[in-house]
């Protein structure tokens, strides 16, 4: 993979409510953010018109819709999803799935990522719902298959990020949430680590929501964690 450069490490979560808190997220952040990820919240109150606009605009965008149904409806929601011009799609890394994604993906540009075990799990949360396997062990078999399958890319905690290159190998994209700088609220999140922790085990992209989105001043927090980023580069 090409070197990329610090700023282009950082996604920035719009967990927001409405388009209008979006825009004015944008405008705050300014060029200290060149990638932002959509998901529920905001995609469900015309966020993808929004996420067009922006990748209009020469940011990058992440559409997190993490989805998953039978083989046909992702296959066409993937491809509905293909056209808005976004760089990263999820979709949760089942093999039934993947497999659909990327077939509905066809020749599209967007690059499919594999939600392997969310960060707010830890193997408690595995064992209740119902997984023989320990979360490192699902995180692996679910990077096999989904370098196998043909996907660009996995999400998973910074803290799996060697066992998770030694299962998708070199050329997939590490993406984690679960990104927490030093003395910042864990909240729900359960597998954290600090941007710098993230780099120096190898990810390639962090995303960031609450700590920068509830900071007093966003852009300064932002900055400072591209800041921690390119020294630990
Ligand atoms: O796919 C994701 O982006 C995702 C996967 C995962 O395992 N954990 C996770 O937190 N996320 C997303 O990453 C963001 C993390 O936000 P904060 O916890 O506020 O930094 C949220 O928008 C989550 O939906």
């Amino acid at each position: 993979m090409t070197k990329i450069p610090a700023r282009d490490r950082l996604i920035v979560a719009l967990d927001l409510a409405d388009v209008t808190a979006a825009e004015r997220a944008v405008r705050t952040l300014g060029d200290s953010v060149a990638f932002y990820k959509i998901g529920y919240e905001l995609g469900f109150v015309g966020g993808l018109t929004l996420a067009e606009k922006l990748a209009g605009e020469g940011k990058q965008i992440f559409l997190d819709f993490k989805l998953h149904d039978i083989g046909n409806t992702v296959a066409r929601g993937v491809a509905s999803l293909a056209r808005i011009g976004a760089t990263f799609l999820t979709v949760h890394a089942y093999p039934q799935t993947m497999r659909a994604a990327v077939e509905g993906r066809g020749d599209a540009d967007v690059k499919l990522l594999a939600v392997t075990a969310l960060t707010s799990y830890d193997d408690a949360d595995a064992a209740e719902a119902g997984y023989g396997l320990a979360i490192r062990d699902l995180v692996r078999l679910r990077a096999e298959q989904a370098r196998t399958i043909g996907l660009d890319g996995i999400v998973c905690s910074a803290a799996e990020t060697s066992l998770v290159r030694d299962a998708a190998g070199p050329s997939l994209a590490i993406v984690t949430p679960g990104i927490r700088p030093a003395g910042s609220a864990a909240g729900d999140q359960k597998r954290t680590l600090t941007p710098a922790e993230a780099i120096s085990a190898g990810v390639d992209y962090l995303v960031v929501g609450r700590p920068i989105m509830a900071a007093k001043d966003p852009k300064a927090a932002a900055d400072s964690i591209v800041a921690e980023i390119e020294t630990a580069l």
